[in-house]
């Protein structure tokens, strides 16, 4: 990947959305980045809207990326195919924040990470991202008798449930304890017969307004209850905190990269 010389050049994905157009203002705010170009699916009413002088929403994920060192992608899970390949393609990396990935989403995007580099996460957020190594540490030090609730709410728009957020956090408190998530998630218990079982970690979505995104994890035990928790007053911390994976990710050998690294908090 040698397309990077100065600054570096920012194509964003989704950009009619409303993180894309968050991290579009972020980009243009950023001295040491500039902004290649923004696209969206085809067809999008934003198609052809201009977001600078002489730059317009375009439909052509591929020619975005062949123009750009980094591509930041906050769309659907549907797309994630199509623009990992053009990232692959062009030899550009990319920032991956779209949420409600499935095993086989992952799996493409190790496959990409061959070829360039890539950094997913649910949240690009500083705090969200001290908070799931403080959930960790937690869940690793308090006993299995401390039972793990993790909730959340968001804005009413949001289509994914749980949060990719809430989901990072259970594979955090799940890894503190030495267990598999997908062995012990108890995911919007309901009816008659949804008694908590020993070990689970449980998950509850509220949505509703404009929330950007709140979580709370509780450790519960006999007589006392830990909560960690972070609410996120604006999606702008989201957009920056991408917009600085994007810098720190721009140049970087192939390989799967974590928000932890970006921020200096180990791997
Ligand atoms: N990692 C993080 O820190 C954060 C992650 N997110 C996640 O980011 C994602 C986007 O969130 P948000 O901006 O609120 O959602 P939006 O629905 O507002 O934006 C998504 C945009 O992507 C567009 N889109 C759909 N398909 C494609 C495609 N093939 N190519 C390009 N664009 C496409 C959508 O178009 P259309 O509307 O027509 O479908 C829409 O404009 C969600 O998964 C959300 O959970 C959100 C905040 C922070
Ligand atoms: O859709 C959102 O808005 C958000 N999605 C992410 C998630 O699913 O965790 C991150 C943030 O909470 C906002």
């Amino acid at each position: 990947m040698a397309k990077r010389s100065g600054a570096a050049r920012i194509g964003v994905l989704g950009a009619g959305g409303r993180m894309g157009q968050s991290i579009i203002e972020r980009v243009l705010a950023t001295k040491d980045a500039v902004l290649a170009g923004a696209a969206e699916k085809p067809g999008h009413p934003a198609m052809g809207r201009s977001i600078a002088p002489s730059l317009v929403i375009c439909a052509n994920t591929l020619a975005l990326a062949h123009s750009a060192d980094v591509l930041v992608d906050f769309t659907i899970p549907d797309a994630l195919e199509e623009n990992l390949t053009a990232a692959c393609d062009a030899s550009c990396a990319i920032v991956i924040g779209t949420t409600g990935l499935t095993p086989k989403h992952h799996r493409l995007i190790d496959e990409a990470a061959k070829t360039i580099a890539v950094l997913q996460t649910a949240n690009t957020s500083l705090g969200v991202t001290m908070l799931a190594a403080l959930v960790k540490e937690a869940a690793s030090r308090l006993g299995d008798d401390w039972d793990i609730e993790i909730a959340e709410m968001h804005h009413r728009h949001k289509v994914d449930a749980p949060s990719g957020t809430a989901l990072m956090l259970g594979e955090a408190a799940a890894a503190g304890r030495g267990v598999k998530l997908a062995n012990v998630a108890a995911k919007g218990r309901a009816g008659a017969d949804a008694a908590r079982k020993v070990g689970e970690i449980g998950f509850a979505a509220l949505r509703g307004g404009s929330v950007a995104g709140d979580h709370v994890v509780i450790l519960a035990a006999d007589g006392e209850r830990l909560e960690l928790g972070h609410r996120a007053e604006s999606r702008e911390i989201f957009a920056r905190g991408a917009v600085r994976a994007a810098l720190w990710l721009a140049g970087k050998p192939a390989g799967r990269y974590t928000m932890n690294e970006v921020l200096g908090l180990g791997a």
